[in-house]
């Protein structure tokens, strides 16, 4: 089952004479998905890596399912949020299909033990991201869009109630893009994720969050949200929306401001 996320008052910066996310609140439904969009150095790292407990918020609670992610122990949380990030290893010196099963281990009592419920489990999410072919394959020698697809494999394995994408999109190709962002909509998880695409936020979103500055500059569903005007505080640049004829949802292009 998905629970709820809750973020209330959350501030973070490396020291406290620098602030690089302020105050931040809000809530994202369960089984629902919030897309964060911004500028680059907007925060929207930053303020993922206080919910997936890297950073350890200056001031501010993260909820999930009415557990403050801070105050219980970390195999617990991991067990509750599931994340797939920009920063990657380098160099994992294990197969695909090494790296997709750790995606286990918070279920498990030590490292090393593996039910066999997982194997099906890991091999469904092989065949899930087409990664069947690479299963034996070192990590290390997949393409850029082949090491996201497994380590989105990884994190669908972990079974969270929760799951924090950092920009899952980048390095993949069109068709890989679209259905990234379909196999998200039909998770049965609470989905918080950043893009950079704004047609592809608003294929995804049930609401959008819009950072500027650390601070959030506007929170709702799509196309409340997605307005020229906010576009341009948030990117400073000019947006052109209309409504694709097939889907109804908002196409957006874009171009300087004069
Ligand atoms: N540990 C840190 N120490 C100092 N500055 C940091 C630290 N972490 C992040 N920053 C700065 O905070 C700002 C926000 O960074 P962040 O990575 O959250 O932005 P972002 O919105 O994810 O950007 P992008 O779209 O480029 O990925 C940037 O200016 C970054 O350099």
């Amino acid at each position: 089952m998905a629970q709820d996320l809750k973020v209330r008052g959350l501030c973070w910066g490396p020291h406290p004479a620098r602030r690089i996310i302020e105050e931040i609140s809000f809530d994202v439904s369960a089984g629902s998905t919030t897309v964060i969009v911004g500028a680059n150095g907007a925060g929207k790292s930053t303020l993922l890596r206080s919910i997936y407990r890297q950073n350890r918020p200056d001031a501010g609670q993260v909820m999930v399912g009415g557990r403050d992610i801070w105050q219980i122990p970390a195999r617990d949380s991991a067990r509750l949020i599931a994340a797939v990030l920009q920063e990657v290893a380098p160099d994992f010196a294990f197969t695909v299909q090494e790296v997709v099963a750790m995606g286990r281990i918070p279920h498990h009592d030590s490292l090393f033990s593996r039910r066999r419920a997982d194997d099906a489990i890991i091999a469904q999410a092989l065949s899930d991201f087409e990664l069947a072919d690479f299963a034996d394959r070192p990590f290390s020698g997949l393409s850029g869009g082949e090491k996201q697809r497994a380590l989105l494999a990884r994190a669908i394995v972990q079974q969270p109630q929760l799951i924090v994408l950092d920009e899952p999109t980048n390095h993949l190709d069109i068709r890989h893009q679209l259905e990234i962002i379909q196999m998200l909509r039909r998770l049965d998880m609470t989905v918080l994720v950043t893009l950079h695409d704004l047609n592809l936020a608003a294929a995804l979103a049930d609401q959008v969050l819009v950072m500027r500055d650390g601070r959030i500059c506007a929170l709702g569903p799509p196309k409340a949200v997605l307005t020229p005007d906010t576009i341009r505080t948030a990117f400073e640049v000019a947006a052109d929306i209309d409504c694709h004829p097939r889907t109804g949802r908002p196409r957006f292009s874009f171009d300087l401001l004069p």
